[in-house]
């Protein structure tokens, strides 16, 4: 059995599959044996020539590894300088009988002076801090931190850089940048969400020798986004099938000067295989829209009267209410009235909701409709903080426990847009998104991804894994054009991105 590559597992639950490893009968100071050769191996293969490797070994086991990496290093050939924060006596456990196997005189971190910025200036292996990391650095050891960042000497970090939370990919007062980072049988959290992702360079997974099936069975509900999760409930078109079975999505615009969201928004949703689509607009904005708009079909709706007719035709099977739509009364009407349908509630169609968000979520909650669940609401960091304002400012939580609590809160799957998007369903399942590129945020982007949804509910895609699969192939859509791109652009890209979906 291996471990599926998105598997994350959270520092405790990490620590869990330690322990019924131990009771397996597995060695724990074998773990740690694996883990720091592992790290030295790493290091070797990294800088095959260093001048000084300096090991920074704190008072946990992952200044255990330390030791052992020391160890392993110094038997190389390899000169090494080791610095330990705290009182080496005081090690106990595995951490203690590394710390007796390693030969190596060390000094107390205090004396350490970063020797960087050159071709053979420290290689530094931080081993101060990993999945126990329990409070903000300070003192000596965040100014150490600083000072090795302000050298810029490459940083090698074993499990995670030191200072960031393992959970939710924080910095506790100071953290490491590393270059690369060896973490152990599965990604943490803390690699994934911003800004740890950024700080952990390249990120190495190495097997220690936990049983796979102990993995497994203490992995959470998260896990990396990706193929795997969402690829067998994907729509596959089949040449004999009638546009309508492959779904009918709505969009619904602006007023005349506010139709070109709406409009990316359709033209994602058609690029993503909904059978038809079509945009509802104002009577006045009907001219404006007639001229731009060709496989997209139009429909007159003017108030809610207009809407409630319209949504008497059970072969539209999603909708997208909010980009360009304008924020007020109208748009909360036309939420509530499309509560029970597959529904992505984006942009406006959020913000409308600030005052009284709790009246979206009761409307999400009665409604018993055939498509029941289907909700995507896909908030950015501003529009979840109107919707969730005390979840959003609870800093005991992290990005994917606020994604969760807002998603059983709404009743609805949540998609919390960013660099490090985080999906979550109403049960608990949570998907963190790592594919994105930088110049993914541009304008109209967000329009984009929720027609993309859309268009995925339309087809009959279960909500969480049509979330899921939207943002991963906005992402990867993204990637395939480059700086500069526009949020055309992006619809253009749909197609190979799908197509590199449907072929996999
Ligand atoms: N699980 C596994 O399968 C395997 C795990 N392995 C390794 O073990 C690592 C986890 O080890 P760990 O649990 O001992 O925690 P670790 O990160 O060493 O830190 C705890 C120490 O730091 C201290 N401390 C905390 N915060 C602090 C602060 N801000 N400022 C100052 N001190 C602070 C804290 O002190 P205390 O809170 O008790 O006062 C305690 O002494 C894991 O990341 C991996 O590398 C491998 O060996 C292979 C098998
Ligand atoms: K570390």
């Amino acid at each position: 059995m291996l471990i599926p590559s998105h598997t994350l597992l959270a520092p405790d639950e990490m620590a869990e599959a330690d322990r019924r490893a131990a009771l397996s009968g597995l060695s724990s100071y074998g773990l740690m044996e694996q883990a720091g050769r592992a790290v030295a191996a790493e290091v070797l293969r990294h800088f095959p020539v260093l001048e000084r490797a300096v090991v920074l070994c704190g008072p946990g086991n992952n200044g255990g590894d330390g030791y052992v990496a020391a160890r392993v290093l110094a038997e190389s050939g390899v000169p090494v300088a080791l610095f330990y924060l705290g009182d080496p006596d005081r090690l106990k456990g595995d951490a203690e009988r590394a710390h007796r196997n390693c030969k190596i005189n060390g000094a107390p971190l205090s004396a350490y002076r970063p020797d960087g910025g050159k071709a053979d200036g420290d290689v530094v292996i931080d081993a101060l801090f990993g999945a126990g990391l329990a409070r903000p650095l300070e003192g000596e050891v965040k100014a150490l931190v600083e000072a090795v960042n302000e050298a810029e000497c490459p940083v090698v970090a074993v499990d995670l850089p030191s200072g960031i939370d393992g959970r939710t990919g924080r910095v506790m007062g100071a953290a490491l940048r590393a270059q690369h980072t060896i973490t152990f049988m599965a990604r943490k959290p803390g690699h994934l969400l911003l800004p740890g992702r950024d700080l952990c360079g390249h990120v190495t997974v190495t097997d220690i020798g936990i049983p796979a099936r102990i993995v497994a069975a203490c992995a959470g509900r998260l896990a990396e986004n990706g193929p795997a999760v969402w690829q067998a409930s994907l729509p596959r078109p089949e040449t004999a099938q009638h546009k309508f079975v492959r779904g009918h999505l709505m969009v619904f615009s602006g007023g005349p000067s506010a139709t070109g969201a709406g409009r990316l928004s359709a033209a994602a949703g058609l690029r993503t295989g909904a059978g038809l689509v079509t945009i509802a607009a104002p009577g006045n904005a009907l001219s404006v829209l007639a001229t731009q708009l060709t496989a997209v079909m139009l429909k007159r709706i003017d108030d809610l009267d207009g809407l409630e007719g319209v949504l008497e035709d059970k072969r539209l099977t999603a909708f997208v209410l909010g980009p360009g739509f304008g924020i007020g009364e109208r748009a909360r009407a036309f939420a509530l009235a499309l509560s029970g349908r597959a529904l992505v509630l984006d942009a406006d169609g959020i913000s409308s909701f600030s005052e009284d968000p709790q009246s979206l979520f009761d409307a999400f909650r009665q409604e018993r409709g055939e498509e029941q669940g289907q909700r995507v609401l896909t908030p950015h960091e501003g529009e979840f903080a109107r919707l969730f304002a005390d979840i959003a400012g609870d800093r005991s939580l992290g990005k994917v426990e606020k994604a969760r609590a807002a998603a059983s809160r709404a009743n609805a799957v949540i998609v919390y847009k960013g660099a490090d998007t985080v999906i979550a369903a109403p049960d608990g399942r949570a998907l963190i998104n790592a594919n994105a590129p930088p110049w993914l945020a541009t304008a109209g982007s967000g329009d984009v991804l929720a027609g993309i949804i859309g268009a995925l509910l339309a087809q009959k895609m279960p909500a969480f894994e049509a979330a899921a699969a939207g943002v991963w192939l906005h992402g990867d859509a993204g990637g395939r054009l480059g700086a500069g791109l526009t949020a055309e652009d992006l619809v253009g890209a749909i197609g190979p991105a799908l197509a590199g979906l449907l072929a996999g």
